[in-house]
């Protein structure tokens, strides 16, 4: 079923319906400025709605076989894949990001739905031995009821579907809140979803330009009774407080601080190949990029040298262009704190080495930058900079190294090469992270638990874990036998 020609659809979709609102808001292309379209803007009451729907379609998808629950995911991976052109030129378009990296994003996104199709049918629940011979102890893992997910504009599909596919295949219908500059790939997601015959309430999207009144409902609506959020980690915090009030159980992807060392013993060609993948990916706009580069004294100059050559290379422009590696940033305000973190660092004795101010082309564009000599004082130690910025800090001794890694209050990524495998262990399990790679700069794939610590985040997405986030455990005791 392909979609339509330019892919665009500006409805809502609630209850199986697409939904106009009382008003439109407009979405932009931020390599063009271009308006690609006016989306419907919803309410308040919308997202009672759609939540209502949910609600309406949840006993009916419950009582769906895993394996009928199961097909549908498959149809709906088969579907994505078949327009995965379509849906990366839309992601494109909308988000700014290279088509090789929106190719690569649907099929990482699908490959949730194909993982989860497969794990409907592995749900299983468990006997335990009894505390009497007249009774016995059952556990059932059930589905936790209607999905909240709310998802940010840097991975239109992914952040949806690494959501959506656990909760469908445990049984529970979901109300996806898309980011206001990039819906149009959510709603393309339900049109296939529609297409390949998900029942009309079991999946909605509910789009809307200013996201805390949907926010409140989702978060305090005792209906929903479970919020999965990936964005900021201060609009977590919001959320996290907001569903106190109903004790909903809640999931949070949040920001990162990620630390990529470099010791002394590393194989410096693939650290710099690790280090331009894990920083420079989708311009820097990723939660597991890279934040900053610790490199040991002993290699601090060749690395560096590197490093540098290979940024320099890097083709800037519309991600539509074959060969550009880095798009535009998404708005205005990425802008400014890119520059805010470049110019904090020089006042403060850091060293240009490249890059370092918006880019020729105008707008959002900015050129890839590193900086050397960064030092614990300045911004970018303690700030995510969610910009195509790399500072290279050095240091001395391992225990050093470790101590400047997990001197911050996020935990979500990081990254560190080395050939000793003494020092990779000790390293390895030194770091307070909920992921490290280990020479490597690419660790996202649907077969791990991803997720963080500390003010990253709480639970993991991806692995049979992450069915796990949207079951409960019932625990049956049957006595007088
Ligand atoms: N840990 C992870 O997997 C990820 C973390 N992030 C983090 O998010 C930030 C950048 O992404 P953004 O989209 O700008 O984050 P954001 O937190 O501003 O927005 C994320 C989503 O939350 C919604 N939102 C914002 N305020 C809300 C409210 N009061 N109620 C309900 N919804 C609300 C937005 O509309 C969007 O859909 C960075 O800090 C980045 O590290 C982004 C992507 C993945
Ligand atoms: O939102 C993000 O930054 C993603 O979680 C990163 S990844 O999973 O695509 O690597």
């Amino acid at each position: 079923m392909p979609l339509p020609a330019d892919s665009i659809i500006d409805k809502a979709y609630i209850a199986g319906q697409w939904r106009d609102g009382p008003d439109r808001f407009a979405v932009t292309n931020p390599a063009t400025g271009e308006v690609l379209a006016e989306v419907a803007d919803l309410d308040a009451d919308a997202a009672r709605d759609a939540v209502a729907a949910a609600d309406a379609a949840w006993p009916a998808w419950r009582r769906q076989t895993a394996k009928q629950r199961a097909a549908l995911l498959r149809a709906w991976f088969d579907a994505i894949m078949a327009n995965q052109e379509a849906l990366a030129r839309l992601m494109t378009l909308e988000q700014g990001k290279p088509l090789a990296e929106s190719m690569g994003e649907v099929a990482y996104g699908a490959s949730f739905v194909e993982f989860y199709a497969e794990e409907a049918k592995r749900m299983a629940g468990e006997t335990l031995p009894s505390h009497g011979a007249d009774k016995r102890v059952l556990v059932f893992r059930e589905p936790i009821g209607v999905v909240a997910a709310i998802t940010p504009w840097n991975f239109p599909l992914a952040m949806i579907t690494r959501k959506c596919a656990p909760a469908l295949a445990a049984g529970c219908p979901v109300v996806i809140k898309p980011a206001e500059a990039t819906p149009l790939t959510a709603l393309a997601l339900a049109k296939l979803a529609e297409d390949v015959g998900f029942p009309a309430g079991v999946l909605n999207v509910v789009t809307a330009s200013s996201p805390a009144a949907i926010g409140e409902v989702l978060t305090t609506d005792p209906r929903v009774r479970k919020v999965s959020f990936t964005g900021s980690t201060p609009v977590g915090k919001r959320l996290l407080a907001q569903c106190a009030g109903t004790v909903k159980k809640a999931s949070m992807e949040l920001g990162g601080n990620a630390p990529f060392i470099v010791f002394d013993d590393a194989d410096l060609d693939a650290a710099v190949e690790g280090a331009i993948a894990s920083k420079y990916r989708n311009s820097g706009q990723t939660c597991v990029c890279t934040n900053r580069l610790l490199v040991q004294d002993g290699v601090y100059d060749a690395f560096l040298d590197k490093l540098a050559a290979k940024v320099a290379q890097m083709k800037v422009g519309n991600g539509l262009e074959d060969g550009v590696m880095q798009g535009p940033l998404i708005n205005r305000a990425a802008v400014e704190k890119v520059q805010a973190h470049i110019a904090d660092a020089l006042e403060k004795g850091g060293r240009l080495v490249c890059g370092g101010k918006p880019h020729g082309l105008g707008g959002t564009f900015f050129e890839p930058t590193v900086i050397a000599d960064v030092t614990a004082e300045m911004r970018v130690a303690t700030e995510e900079t969610f910009g195509p910025l790399a500072p290279v800090f050095r240091f001395d001794s391992d225990e050093e190294a470790i101590a400047m890694a997990n001197a911050t209050e996020f935990g979500l990524a990081a990254y560190f090469y080395a050939r000793d495998y003494r020092r990779i262990w000790h390293v390895m399990e030194a770091l307070e992270y909920g992921m490290v790679a280990v020479n490597e700069g690419i660790l996202s794939t649907e077969l791990a638990p991803f997720g963080g610590v500390k003010e990253s985040g709480l639970g993991r997405e991806g692995s049979h874990h992450g069915l796990d986030e949207f079951t409960e455990l019932k625990y049956v005791c049957v006595g007088g036998l």
